[in-house]
């Protein structure tokens, strides 16, 4: 049997490259400008094999021309224009590609890639113009031809007089509706926005004549308009430059230019890959944190180019949320684009250069940390957040790739420190990590647990973030070492006097009963301290929820309320024992009274908040008189 052909109904088809494609009208002008680079690289494939034909890049161009009387802007180019019948075959048949015929009969050169392949780009004309007219003449034809169409009506083609080769295409800009402004496509400077935004790097110069306000010759403040031809685009992306042309400036540059930051960046990362997918990129690492970078509206992302024609503003699935902060582009001609060029086909390419950008963002920071310090230490204020949270997030997923990134402030050193470092001063009867958290370094220097690990001469780092505590109980451990809070019940340290100790808490065991009776359930247990010298009192945990996690958890927003199992510590040494040794047995109020205050100074010491101030305070009046 015959196989029959299917055919579709060309009004309804076009309409549904019209209206639905595209989530953005302003793209329309990207697909023309990228036709009419296609049609100039056209030449120059042409040029290499017909020795009658020099390819000059100076003498080639794209002009816009924007008309607000007239309602049309005309996008012009000097390339290689069409036959009759490429017009029929290429403007006449939906979903045709010339281009994309074009570059499978012609072995691509780097550097002049065509961009079309759908056969579909040319129409999103008609989602701002209710008539599009094409005027071209081909390099191979003598004649020109006008091809008028005011969409599903279909188009006619003409032939007409005209000397250059190459394409103009009128567009007669649609009037407003309630809620679309169209006007905006004939406006000098949305124009300018749009060549910015999509086709900054298309290699040939994109033209307009503009209109600027200048000081008249001769005056001190009288202004005229004066009409200069302005390129619009940048051309040469600096990603396809050579590295070694390039200064520091010259990175800084493009950072502002693209707005990346009103910051100066601590880092770039020029990245030239020609492997399994090829792909160019410019990372940069900024040195503040944008001021919504820790709320939700921050939205991570690279911009995605594909042959230097932006595709994606923000693409998100470049970067993990841990190093979210990187800002930058990517450029590849080897992404598998969709139809509107918004998305991709498929991500296998995109995969492979997130992992590959991964490496390079990590290499970079370490390298900072390693050669500038301060910078790095910089970096950290800004993002050292991030990076915690990183290791935290995924269920410690990503641990191992963050852990030589992070920095805590150092008992000993004064300064902030790497674990590795940590460990590298470590005495060898260390045992642990040691950490203490609190809201300051200045805070946290005073608590009284930490007196025992420091008398010991073990460096203790600081915890004063939030996320520390939770990030280090998922890292668990670091070069074999595990971390230990120094209000942990077992601190590894004072092995020999064990025994001792025992004896100790058991001979004062009835004392603390009798304390923790007073206590009830606000405390897990009562017992003698091994951890404090000159302070009378400490609260500890017992359990995997310390104090300052129970503090962290119940002030979020939410009803979570968690509860650490206190454990409330007492130096036996100090002479405040002896006074509550005394009122065992003999005054039971004193008691009463001694071990209250005594949790409530506890809890004060914490930063935790005291239950009752009230009774507090009545409790403190009362040893007074
Ligand atoms: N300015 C131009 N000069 C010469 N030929 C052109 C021009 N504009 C379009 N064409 C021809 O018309 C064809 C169809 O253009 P259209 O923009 O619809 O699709 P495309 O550029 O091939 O693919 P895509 O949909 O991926 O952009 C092109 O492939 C090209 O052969």
């Amino acid at each position: 049997m015959a196989k029959r052909k299917f055919k579709a109904e060309s009004q309804k088809l076009l309409d549904m490259v019209i209206n639905s494609i595209y989530s953005q009208r302003e793209v329309f002008l990207r697909e023309l400008i990228s036709n009419a680079s296609d049609a100039i690289d056209k030449i120059y494939y042409k040029a290499l094999t017909d020795d009658s034909l020099t390819f000059d890049q100076s003498s080639y161009y794209i002009k816009l021309i924007p008309n607000k009387d007239k309602r049309t802007l005309t996008v012009i180019d000097t390339g290689i224009g069409m036959t009759k019948e490429e017009l029929e075959n290429n403007l006449g048949v939906i979903a045709k590609s010339g281009s994309h015929t074009f570059k499978s009969e012609n072995e691509i050169k780097d550097g002049h890639d065509i961009i079309g392949q759908f056969g579909v780009g040319f129409y999103a004309a008609f989602m701002v113009a209710d008539k599009v007219t094409v005027l071209t003449k081909s390099i191979d034809s003598e004649e020109g031809y006008k091809w008028v169409s005011q969409g599903s009506d279909g188009y006619t083609i003409t032939p007409i007089e005209r000397e250059e080769v190459g394409t103009e295409i009128i567009l007669e800009i649609k009037e407003n509706e309630d809620e679309e402004n169209y006007d905006e496509f004939l406006d000098e400077f949305k124009l300018k926005q749009i060549v910015k935004k999509y086709s900054d790097f298309i290699r040939y110069p994109i033209k307009m004549d503009v209109t600027e306000s200048k000081l008249k010759e001769g005056t001190e403040d009288e202004y005229e308009d004066v009409i200069e031809e302005q390129t619009l685009n940048t051309m040469v992306p600096i990603w396809k430059k050579n590295k070694s042309e390039l200064t520091d400036e010259d990175y800084q540059n493009f950072y502002q230019e693209k707005h990346y930051g009103f910051d100066q960046p601590l880092r770039h990362i020029h990245i030239n890959v020609d492997g399994t997918v090829r792909y160019n990129a410019i990372l940069f690492i900024p040195e503040q944190a944008p001021f919504n970078y820790y709320s939700r509206e921050y939205e991570k992302g690279l911009e995605l180019y594909s042959n230097g024609v932006l595709i994606m503003e923000k693409c998100a699935d470049l970067l993990p949320d841990y190093f979210s902060f990187v800002k930058g582009m990517v450029d590849s001609e080897d992404l598998s684009l969709n139809i509107s060029r918004e998305m991709l086909q498929h991500d296998r390419q995109l995969k492979i250069i997130a992992k590959n950008i991964h490496k390079k963002i990590k290499q970079q920071l370490l390298s900072l940390l390693r050669d500038d310090r301060e910078k790095y230490e910089t970096f950290f204020k800004a993002f050292g957040q991030q990076i915690k949270f990183g290791v935290y997030s995924d269920f410690g997923q990503h641990k191992e790739e963050l852990q030589d990134l992070l920095l805590f402030y150092s008992s000993k050193e004064k300064k902030l420190v790497t674990l590795e470092e940590y460990v590298s001063h470590m005495p060898e009867d260390q045992k642990y990590i040691y950490y203490a958290s609190g809201d300051s370094n200045e805070r946290i220097e005073k608590l009284p647990q930490t007196e025992i690990v420091a008398d010991k001469g073990y460096e203790i780092l600081y915890f004063t973030d939030e996320i520390d505590e939770f990030a280090i109980k998922m890292l668990m451990k670091y070069q074999e070492k595990e971390f230990r809070s120094v209000s942990s019940g077992d601190l590894g340290i004072e092995e020999d006097n064990k025994e001792e100790e025992k004896e100790e808490t058991e001979s004062h065991n009835e004392l603390f009963k009798a304390m923790k009776e007073v206590l009830g359930d606000k405390v897990k247990d009562v017992r003698a301290s091994k951890r404090l010298k000159s302070h009378p009192v400490v609260l500890s945990a017992d359990g995997e929820i310390s104090l300052e996690m129970e503090k962290i958890i119940n002030a979020m927003p939410d009803d979570q309320q968690i509860k650490a199992d206190k454990v409330l510590e007492i130096n036996v040494d100090h002479s405040i024992f002896k006074a509550l040794e005394a009122a065992q047995g003999n005054d039971q109020d004193k008691l009463e009274l001694y071990t209250n205050l005594l949790y409530n100074q506890a809890l004060l010491i914490e930063g935790l908040p005291i239950e009752d101030p009230v009774a507090f305070t009545n409790d403190m009046s009362k040893i007074m008189v």
